[in-house]
């Protein structure tokens, strides 16, 4: 058992498990067996616990506060739109538990006078979705309406690009091809802003 658990999004929560390492590791055991395997060979013999020390990062976003995240602001006024693009992102479909993996992009208009976030903390917001199971239009909602709840901007817009491997070692088998989804809300609704943004985020 580890002291320390890492959970990849920059905090360490000392002593304390956010899964149930056992019962994930007797899960594994399982499945291991119902595929013909023997989790008692050599190679096989750690994999369980691993997978529950893998499972620990790739859902810690189940147990951090986008609130918390986005209560780091600044007194800088700008009302015109931040957008950090190409934001690197790991998640797991929910549909076949296989990862899917792109880049998120995300952009706001500050209300006037109003809240600035650190350029990070979007970064982070992006990880606490993305570390859940997750489809992809739900992680790119869930993102664009956060920076709405606690930034309270005038507009907020968030595309991810992402490929699924669910769609590329099984199923249709189509590697390549990559799913874009976006959430626009508040000013940038607004088919000249939005255009705006788009050219922005698109732009090769
Ligand atoms: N809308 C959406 N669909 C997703 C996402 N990730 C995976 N899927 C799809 O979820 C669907 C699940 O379909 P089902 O027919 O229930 O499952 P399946 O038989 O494994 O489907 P196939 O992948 O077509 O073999 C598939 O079409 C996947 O491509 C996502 O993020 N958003
Ligand atoms: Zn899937």
């Amino acid at each position: 058992m580890t002291d320390y658990v890492f959970d990849d999004l920059g905090e360490t929560t000392a002593g304390k498990p956010t899964v149930d390492h056992e019962r994930i590791a007797a899960a594994v055991r399982e499945i291991l067996v119902a595929v013909g395997e023997d989790p008692d060979r050599d190679g096989l013999i750690e994999t369980p616990a691993r997978v529950a020390r893998a499972y620990e990062e790739f859902f810690a976003g189940l147990h951090h506060d986008p609130a918390e995240i986005l209560s780091v602001t600044f007194d800088i006024s700008h009302e015109e739109m931040v957008l950090v693009r190409d934001i690197d992102l790991y998640s797991m479909c929910e549909h076949h538990l296989v990862p899917f993996h792109g880049v998120a992009h995300v952009g706001y208009i500050p209300a006037k006078n109003g809240k600035v976030t650190g350029l990070s903390k979007l970064a982070r917001l992006v990880e606490v979705y993305a570390r859940r199971p997750q489809v992809q239009e739900r992680l790119t909602s869930q993102i664009a309406d956060a920076l709405m709840t606690y930034l309270e901007p005038q507009g907020a817009i968030v595309v991810v690009e992402a490929e699924h491997l669910c769609m590329t070692m099984r199923g249709v088998r189509k590697p390549g091809a990559s799913t874009i989804t976006s959430a626009v809300r508040g000013q940038l609704r607004e088919p000249a802003s939005r255009a705006e943004a788009m050219s922005l985020i698109l732009r090769g």
